[in-house]
């Protein structure tokens, strides 16, 4: 009898590294340029998971066309990784994780709302892609989370049913995501802490970073 092929599914941002508030800081960079102030909690988690060009139109209309989008999300997300660059690592306990899990044979995937620039400053420049069956990022899906779709896309280039994936997530929006996709999800509270995701069903567990979590345990949860 051949064993049921299971998958972890991380969010890059918030999650693989703890990056959230050098993304906060440079939208707010971005919009004070432009004349509006923003409260950093409050945008954290209106917006966290959902893609840059979302996040654009939905404060500066929904009238600008791809082209004006692309230049305005360029230059956030440039500010975005030079202020982070100088602090870029993983999580604790994530190189660790996915060793044990890749012996376990495990599929790993990353599903992301970043830009290809964002995925390639992050998992290539901390030699992390070659770790992954699969990345997915904005580039590859039309709506950013909370709708599933990184996620049901993630499952499906790695060949694992939706109830046999566990998604790593910092944000709300991204466990909601996972719980439209029908997977359970694990909390790393790099950004948010644990009662801000007091109504999702389908979080089995959470945790500050990876070096308290057992792959065993978490699929039995
Ligand atoms: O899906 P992830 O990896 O958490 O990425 C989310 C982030 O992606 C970034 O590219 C956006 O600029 C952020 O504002 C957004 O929150």
């Amino acid at each position: 009898m051949t064993a049921t092929r299971r998958a972890f599914i991380f969010d890059m941002d918030g999650t693989i590294v703890d990056n959230m508030s050098f993304h906060t800081e440079s939208w707010i960079a971005f919009f004070q340029r432009r004349g509006k102030d923003i409260d950093a909690d409050e945008f954290f988690r209106a917006t966290a998971g959902r893609q840059g060009k979302e996040i654009i139109r939905s404060h500066m209309g929904e009238h600008l066309n791809d082209d004006e989008v692309r230049v305005l999300n360029d230059e956030k997300e440039l500010v975005y990784r030079e202020l982070y660059e100088p602090h870029r690592k993983t999580v604790m306990g994530f190189d660790v994780l996915i060793a044990l899990a890749k012996e376990m044979n495990v599929a790993l995937a990353v599903a992301t709302a970043a830009p290809n620039a964002n995925i390639t400053f992050t998992l290539d420049g901390l030699d992390l892609r070659r770790h992954f069956d699969t990345v997915v990022g904005a580039a590859d899906v039309a709506r950013g989370k909370p709708h599933p779709d990184v996620f049901l896309l993630a499952a499906e280039r790695c060949g694992v049913a939706p109830e046999h994936c566990i998604v790593f997530e910092d944000a709300p929006l991204g466990v909601e995501a996972a719980r439209r996709a029908g997977m359970r999800a694990v909390v790393l509270t790099t950004t948010l802490p644990a009662e801000a995701f007091a109504e999702f069903d389908n979080v089995i567990h959470i945790a500050s970073d990876f070096s308290e979590l057992t792959i065993d345990a978490l699929f039995s949860s």
